[in-house]
């Protein structure tokens, strides 16, 4: 469980994240809603650990984070994926997830295999540099990559941003699976509505820096859209 205390996030002077509070089960896949701006990925990397928290905890399972490095809290179990998915183009696919392992405590061969049986288009292009795959496969890496640490919770910023449908179909399908079977919760940044409905069980809305609504998702109606959504 991941529980996010009162956390307020500035740049400089300039405050965007006002104390947020939420907490993540083990069992559920949370989706975090909002226009541009509002402040999400703010959080993500305040809870990652890229940006301090100016107040409030974070805790993973009853540990506090909150003073941790970005390094330590990965080390702890918590997974990112970036937006813009920022695999090492000039490495190759099987590098890019040796990196995934580095520093963590997994056995590679092991772990790899597992990875593959969620991603099996990314054994076909071991041997091939990550730049030069499908940005559908370059995402799918950047997850597998995530996942080859054996996180306690994953946390992703806008997956689906600029991939083509039946990619992004696969991709709520395997994330779907993945937390089933591994029992590790997931929070994602998204605006894609048709993708948040098929991942999440929850959500939240945010609107300048603190969150607004928040329901299981089939609570979600047209009118939060319009309201908090829509450009
Ligand atoms: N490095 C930075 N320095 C100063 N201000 C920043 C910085 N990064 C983001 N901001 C500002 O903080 C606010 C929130 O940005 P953030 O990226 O968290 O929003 P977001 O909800 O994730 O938006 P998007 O969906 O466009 O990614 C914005 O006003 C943005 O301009």
């Amino acid at each position: 469980m991941l529980k996010v205390d009162d956390v307020s996030v500035s740049y400089g002077k300039s405050q965007v994240v006002y104390n947020v509070s939420f907490e993540i089960k083990d069992d559920e896949k949370l989706i975090l809603l909002g226009r541009n701006g509002v402040g999400k990925t703010t959080l993500l990397k305040s809870i990652i650990g890229l940006l301090p928290a100016k107040t409030g905890d974070i805790s993973l399972n009853s540990d506090k984070v909150t003073k941790l490095k970005p390094y330590e809290r990965s080390r702890k179990g918590i997974a990112y994926v970036p937006q813009g998915r920022e695999i090492i183009p000039q490495l190759t696919v099987q590098e890019n997830l040796e990196l995934g392992a580095l520093a963590h405590k997994v056995d590679y061969a092991k772990k790899v295999e597992e990875i593959f049986e969620y991603f099996p288009v990314l054994t076909q292009h071991l041997k091939r540099k990550g730049g030069v795959l499908s940005g559908g496969q370059q995402q799918q890496l950047a997850i597998a990559r995530a996942l080859m640490s054996d996180p306690k919770i994953l946390i992703l910023d806008e997956p689906t941003e600029g991939i083509q449908p039946n990619i992004v179909s696969d991709i709520a399908d395997i994330l779907t699976r993945y937390h089933k079977e591994k029992k590790v919760p997931i929070i994602v940044v998204e605006q894609n509505l048709r993708f948040a409905r098929k991942l999440g069980d929850r959500f939240l809305i945010m609107q300048k820096g603190s969150i607004v609504a928040q329901g299981q998702m089939d609570e979600l109606t047209d009118e939060h859209s319009k309201k908090y959504m829509s450009v």
